[in-house]
């Protein structure tokens, strides 16, 4: 039978020899797939990438002939040997797939061929394979820091525990991982093995998910032994709907993503035999207490010693249960899991996370979730946060009873509708201006990309504008600190100190070049970034604390849950998006094509003024000093607009200039927006007169 096999395989083998290998600076063959292989590798073809063809040789050489010291376990596929490639000093994890159930070659080229075009930072890399003779391997990155799994329960006694923003970070990074595939590759990959041992660490706790796509080549069905092992390995972690012989789809995924991440919150085993019969699974044990927030304190994991803040662990306990509801259309789609996540996992100073702003979701049942969460009382348990905020965060939900709660749901839904149906008209319109293409890739492309180069993205490329990929620029343009790198980036972060500062930077790189991917007006800010050279950092510094400054403000609004609050707190939260992307809207108006620079003034003009009107009209009726306020705002943002069609001139530095005083401008406006938080109101009238009387209008003017 596998002398029947080899032969098919190796004819193959050399027929794409003759079409597609090629041989790399290292000597190592490459091998570049035909177009089209198969039918979903021909869906999930963007462009070709390189797998390694490996010989048995080359790996046994790698892994010192599969010695038992490079073996680093053994899983449902085969055992796995960390090696060292001789051609490049790499070190690999290779997968030695086991024997049963052996695939035909076609079918396992084809699997692996389309396993390698599964890109993504939080992914372990395929990196080649090898089919010799009757030996089957993958040949993966190596990961060194070992599984989630190895780091909640098998610690070494010198080892400290993780502590909870490091958890959020780990989840956040699968969910993105997760997100990648569900939603940025077509067809989309159901996971069907997410758990704790398939997160795999690096050395700075970056999670990287491992196995995923594999399960077409498993063993064969007819293998019992190997079934009963692996179902008992998945056993905890696999949604209802499995046990019932439903279909799965991305929503089981989710499901076991919800149990990662309540074993993350708890430090328990999704099964744990040794605990008491009632506690030995996880989720059945902690369904009870989803229904209890009183009793959220509790689940925690012991080791955690309580550090964190009550809202943080309020909000990730209500997207676990939301996770691990029973039915999967009742579940959330992963990327608002990863919304979420990405602010839960933001640290901060006082020790407080960033609160969710709760419209940044796709589907609003996660915002209505986390909505009954976030007016909590948040007196941390260790690191106290400073008086104002315990006040702005002390309207405790203890006190509200269900009916309570039923009026603000439906009040919030109703707000949301509004917020909602602007959101949906800007995601279509952003559809429309772009294809779909794989933007996740794209994204990892732009991170590479050096500064000043961005500007020149390849227009091959359209960044895909779907309501992810808005939700995505929402959560990274308030700062997510936690951004993806390169393998290389990873080392460099590591040997930096100032490796803070060097994730933030990439963010914001990121989010420009997300910019410079993007089709809309806002794309070329590279210009205007480049007319002063020395104040440029400093600048985007600016800009980016008064990001910080707006988002913790409305953090701090968003906590107070009056009613009346509640409606002025979306009418901040409309304006701060509006004022924001009409900054970065101006931030691009010097284009180098003159007539694409025109075009761009004109969605700009439109823009800002659609801002101005929904802006208007947000303003409620009993806050008419506040609206006169708004409206000295919003003429500053106006008369921005005007000097923005003043750029336009011949002179070259006349119009650096007008840049300038544009930045400036929108620069105050910014600031302008917040005095909008200022609890007095009186203040922030007194704020904006002066203000008025500040503004230099432009020579255009
Ligand atoms: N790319 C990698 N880098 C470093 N270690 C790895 C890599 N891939 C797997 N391992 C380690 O090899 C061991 C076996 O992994 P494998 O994925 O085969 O099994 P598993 O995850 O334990 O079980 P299952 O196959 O049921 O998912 C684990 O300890 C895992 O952490």
């Amino acid at each position: 039978m596998i002398m029947n096999c080899f032969p098919c395989f190796t004819s193959r083998k050399r027929r794409n020899s003759h079409n597609n290998n090629e041989t790399n600076e290292n000597g190592e063959h490459e091998f570049r797939p035909p177009v089209a292989t198969t039918k979903h590798i021909q869906e999930r073809e963007t462009e070709q990438t390189p797998v390694k063809i490996f010989n048995f040789r080359e790996l046994a050489t790698a892994t010192k002939n599969f010695r038992q010291e490079c073996l680093l376990g053994e899983g449902g596929f085969g055992r796995v040997y960390k090696g060292t490639l001789q051609s490049t000093g790499q070190l690999v994890a290779v997968k030695q797939l086991d024997k049963h159930g052996r695939h035909g070659n076609k079918e396992f080229q084809a699997e692996v061929l389309s396993l390698a075009k599964l890109e993504h930072p939080n992914l372990v890399k395929l990196i080649g394979y090898c089919a010799d003779g009757d030996q089957r391997l993958l040949v993966f990155e190596y990961v060194s820091g070992g599984s989630l799994q190895d780091h909640l329960y098998e610690q070494k006694p010198n080892q400290k525990p993780m502590d909870w923003i490091t958890r959020m970070k780990i989840a956040f990074g699968a969910a993105q991982g997760l997100d990648y595939l569900h939603d940025k590759v077509n067809p989309p990959v159901i996971y069907r093995d997410l758990k704790a041992s398939n997160i795999l660490l690096d050395a700075e706790f970056y999670p990287k998910l491992c196995d995923f796509g594999l399960h077409n080549l498993e063993p064969g069905t007819g293998d019992s032994l190997f079934l009963s092992s692996r179902v008992m390995d998945t056993y905890g972690y696999s949604a209802p709907e499995y046990a019932r012989g439903d279909d799965l789809t991305v929503k089981s995924d989710v499901y076991s993503f919800g149990v990662v991440l309540l074993e993350l919150i708890t430090g328990r085993r999704a099964i744990d035999t040794t605990k008491p019969n009632d506690e030995q699974n996880l989720v059945a044990w902690a369904q009870p207490i989803f229904r209890d927030p009183k009793r959220y304190p509790d689940m925690a994991d012991p080791l955690l010693r309580k550090n964190f803040s009550e809202r943080g662990l309020n909000q990730a306990v209500a997207i676990t249960s939301m996770c691990l509801q029973e039915e999967p259309t009742a579940r959330p789609l992963i990327s608002d899991v990863m919304v979420a996540l990405s602010f839960l996992s933001m640290s901060t100073e006082d020790g407080i996370p960033t609160a969710v702003p709760i419209l940044s979701f796709r589907d609003k049942s996660m915002s209505i979730a986390l909505s009954r969460h976030s007016s909590c009382s948040v007196t941390p348990f260790s690191s106290l946060p400073r008086k104002e905020e315990e006040d702005a965060f002390s309207v405790s939900s203890d006190s509200e009873d269900e009916d309570e709660e039923q009026v603000k749901d439906e009040e919030l839904r109703r707000s949301q509708k509004t917020v909602l149906e602007e959101k949906t008209a800007t995601d279509s319109d952003n559809e429309s201006d772009s294809n779909s293409k794989n933007g996740q890739k794209e994204q990892h492309t732009q991170l590479e990309k050096p500064r000043s180069s961005s500007s020149s993205s390849d227009s091959g490329s359209k960044k895909r504008r779907s309501n992810n990929g808005e939700i995505n620029a929402t959560a990274q343009s308030l700062k997510m600190k936690y951004s993806y790198s390169s393998e290389e980036e990873d080392n460099e972060r590591l040997s930096s100190k100032n490796s803070c500062k060097s994730n933030e930077e990439s963010t914001s790189l990121q989010y420009d070049s997300d910019r410079d991917h993007d089709d809309s007006p806002r794309n070329t800010s590279r210009p205007i970034n480049s007319i002063s050279h020395d104040d440029e950092d400093e600048e985007e510094e600016n800009h980016e604390t008064q990001l910080q400054h707006i988002h913790s403000s409305k953090s701090e609004v968003q906590s107070v849950s009056s009613d009346d609050e509640e409606e002025e707190e979306e009418s901040h939260e409309t304006q701060i998006q509006h004022i924001h992307s009409s900054k970065s809207k101006v931030q691009s108006v010097s284009s180098d094509d003159e007539d694409e620079e025109e075009d761009n003034h004109e969605t700009q003009l439109h823009h800002i003024q659609s801002a101005k009107f929904e802006v208007q009209s947000v303003s409620s009726d009993d806050e008419d000093e506040e609206k006169e306020g708004h409206e000295t705002q919003l003429q500053h943002i106006h008369s921005s607009k005007s000097e923005v069609q003043s750029v336009s001139s011949d002179d070259e530095d006349e119009e650096a200039e007008n840049h300038e005083t544009q930045f400036q401008h929108i620069h105050s406006s910014k600031s302008e927006v917040q005095s909008v938080f200022s609890d007095d109101e009186d203040e922030e009238e007194e704020s904006n007169e002066p203000e008025e009387e500040k503004y230099i209008p432009s020579d255009q003017d």
